[in-house]
C-alpha cells in the first residue's frame, strides 16, 4: 500500500537502438548483474512511494520488453516511440492524463536513487514549477572543433542536465510539438519548456545518476549500483 503522498507516473523512454553503445542489442537490455538496465531504472521508480505508474516508451520493433517479467507489471503502460528521443517522449505524453505532473526519465540512466526522485518532487510540489534534476560542471570546459580549441567557456553557470525531468503533462506535450514544428532542437524535456520561455528549476541531483551511453559507462553504472547498495546498508 503507497503511503498517503500525491502519487505521479514516470515516463521511461525506452525506444532508442543505442548505437553509441556498440552492442549487439539495444543498451537498455544490456545487464547489470541479474538484471537489464531497464529492469533496473523502472524498479527504481515503482518502488518509490510517490510513483503509482509507468508509461514506458518501446522501439516498435522491440522483441526484449515482453521476455522481461517487469512486463507482467499491471502498473505499466507501453506505447511505441519515434525516431528520435522527442518523438518517443511525446508518444509517451498522449498515453498520460493530460492534466497531472509527469516525471520523465532515460531508461539509460539506472543510477537514479529514491532520494533523488523525492527531492525532484519536492522542489516541483514547492515552486509550483516543472524542474529538472542537474549538476554543475566541475571541469575546465572548451569550446573547440578539428582538435583545435576555440575558447574556455566558463563554467561557473554550466549544468549537466540529467533526468528525470517534471512538467504538467498537457504543457510539456503541447511545447514540445510546436517546438518541434519549428524546427528546434529538443533534447530534453526543459529545452521544450525554455523555448515557450516557462521557468525551468535546476535541482541538484546526484553526479553519479550517469546515462549509459558508450562500452566504459556499463562497469561504471555497475560500480556505482553497488556503491549505492552499500550505502543504504549503513
Ligand atoms: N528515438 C529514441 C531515442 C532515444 N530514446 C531513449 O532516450 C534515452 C536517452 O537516449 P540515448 O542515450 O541517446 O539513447 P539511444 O538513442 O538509444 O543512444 P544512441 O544515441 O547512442 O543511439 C534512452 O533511454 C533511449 O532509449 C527513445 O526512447 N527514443
Ligand atoms: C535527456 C538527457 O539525458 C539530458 O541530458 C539527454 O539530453 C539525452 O540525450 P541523448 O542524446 O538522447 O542521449
Amino acid at each position: 500500500m503507497k503511503s498517503e503522498c500525491k502519487q505521479y507516473t514516470a515516463l521511461l523512454p525506452a525506444a532508442g537502438i543505442g548505437s553509441r553503445m556498440q552492442a549487439s542489442l539495444p543498451k537498455q537490455y544490456l545487464r547489470l548483474g541479474e538484471q537489464t538496465i531497464l529492469e533496473t531504472t523502472a524498479k527504481v521508480f515503482l518502488s518509490h512511494p510517490a510513483i503509482k505508474n509507468l508509461i514506458i516508451v518501446l522501439h516498435p520493433n522491440d522483441t526484449w520488453f515482453y521476455q522481461l517479467p517487469l512486463a507482467k507489471d499491471g502498473r505499466i503502460n507501453t506505447v511505441v516511440g519515434g525516431d528520435e528521443r522527442a518523438d518517443s517522449v511525446l508518444a509517451g505524453l498522449k498515453a498520460a492524463k493530460q492534466d497531472e505532473w509527469i516525471l520523465v526519465h532515460d531508461a539509460a540512466r539506472p543510477c537514479i536513487t529514491q532520494s533523488d526522485i523525492s527531492k525532484l518532487i519536492s522542489a516541483v510540489e514547492q515552486q509550483q514549477c516543472g524542474g529538472i534534476l542537474a549538476t554543475q560542471v566541475r571541469d575546465t570546459m572548451k569550446r573547440g572543433a578539428d582538435g583545435k580549441i576555440a575558447q574556455t567557456v566558463s563554467r561557473e553557470q554550466l549544468w549537466h542536465a540529467l533526468t528525470p525531468q517534471m512538467f504538467k503533462v498537457k504543457q510539456l506535450k503541447d511545447n514540445i510539438q510546436n517546438a518541434l514544428l519549428t524546427g528546434t532542437a529538443i533534447t530534453d524535456e526543459a529545452s521544450a519548456m525554455e523555448w515557450a520561455n516557462c521557468p525551468v528549476s535546476l535541482v541538484t541531483g546526484r553526479s553519479d545518476n550517469i546515462k549509459v551511453t558508450c562500452p566504459e559507462d556499463l562497469a561504471l553504472a555497475k560500480w556505482f549500483i553497488s556503491q549505492q547498495q552499500n550505502e543504504e546498508e549503513i
